[in-house]
């Protein structure tokens, strides 16, 4: 038997993908796996706005091998996952999560000129007011606006070592990435700041599925979902599950303002510690000056479980205002007012 992985051409993905082959080859060393790289649309065009390239941008080529069947599986960055499949496609698998945080990786140009390598600042609150900040996540510029508006906010697209180089060259103060992406390419030693719910943190609400890996099959496949399970880390996938059950409901994409961020925590009941999945969700408008927050925390012992605690979160949101957030960004979108992430 010989399983057809497919992957985008990018580094992470690779990387990615050479980590999962090798976890099943140890399950399953009588398959043999070939690599099959997919040029996806996300990676070749580098200048069209994230959010107007629509929500396939990293998948829709390779969904498309794998329903012709010239493809078994794929490897996905979760995050870049849309949270509805095209039909005949299935989430199989989620493996074992990454850091999931966002961080802060300064411009070397910030670098002390008596001590390379070290940074003068430590922290995107050292940073002076009008320092540049890069991303092209609507959900880290909008979030982070809220707790620093001094800073200014201006796209910056490509691959991790391309971000890097342009942090570095191209008049950046800081850029904010995944931790996972930059762990994963061994560029830990770039990471100034993690960020994360806590005030230290920036409030920072991390994307849906962020530092985890969804491997998709096609949905009659029991035979491919039945080898994956030996790289299933299920309370990923419970909690990813959730996450994305959250995004499902409000209708939103990767380009739209929504953070998460779940724990496993232990939470005594009636004298009895039991574990239990704590569930945040924020939804924040584009120019950080409204958000609506919520959480939840559920004993969650099934995939049904998870995605109902997602989709219940979502719905209290709404209620509270996240829908006509949502509703006014798609409004802008639609009248076609040209999106940008940030302010240069
Ligand atoms: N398309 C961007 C993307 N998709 C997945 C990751 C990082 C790896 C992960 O979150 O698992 C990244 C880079 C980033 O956000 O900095």
């Amino acid at each position: 038997m010989t399983v057809k992985v497919g992957t985008r051409r990018s580094a992470l993905a690779l990387r990615q993908t050479e980590v999962v082959i090798g976890a099943l080859k140890r399950a399953h060393p009588h398959v043999a796996f070939e690599v099959h790289s997919v040029s996806v649309m996300g990676d070749r065009d580098k200048t069209t706005p994230l959010p107007a390239l629509g929500k396939g941008l990293w998948t829709s080529e390779l969904e498309a091998q794998l329903v012709s069947r010239e493809l078994d599986v794929i490897v996905h960055s979760l995050k870049d996952m849309p949270t509805s499949l095209p039909p005949g496609c299935a989430l199989a698998c989620v493996t074992g999560r990454e850091d999931r945080r966002d961080v802060v990786v300064f411009s070397r140009k910030h670098e002390e000129e008596e001590a390379a390598g070290r940074c003068k600042y430590g922290a995107l609150a050292d940073l002076p007011d009008g320092a540049v900040v890069g991303t092209s996540s609507v959900r880290r510029a909008a979030q982070l606006k809220r707790r620093y508006p001094g800073l200014v906010f201006r796209d910056v697209r490509g691959n991790i070592d391309t971000r890097l180089r342009k942090c570095d060259e191209e008049g950046y103060d800081a850029i904010i990435l995944a931790a996972a992406g930059l762990l994963r390419l061994d560029w830990g030693k770039r990471i100034s700041q993690y960020l994360d719910s806590s005030s230290e943190g920036g409030g920072l609400l991390h994307a849906v599925g962020q530092g985890a890996l969804g491997l998709e099959v096609r949905e009659d496949d029991d035979r491919m979902k039945e080898l994956l399970k030996a790289v299933e880390d299920t309370p990923t996938m419970l909690a990813c599950f959730a996450e994305r059950a959250v995004m499902r409901t409000l209708e939103g994409g990767c380009s739209v303002p929504i953070g998460v961020e779940t724990a496993w925590v232990e939470e005594e009941t009636a004298g009895d510690k039991m574990t239990k999945l704590r569930l945040r969700a924020v939804v924040v408008s584009l120019d950080g000056k409204e958000a609506v927050e919520g959480e939840a925390t559920k004993e969650i012992t099934s995939l049904a479980h998870a995605e109902n605690m997602g989709q219940e979160l979502a719905q209290k949101l709404a209620g509270m205002g996240a829908q006509q957030i949502l509703d006014d960004i798609n409004k802008g979108r639609a009248s076609g007012v040209a999106f940008k992430v940030g302010d240069a």
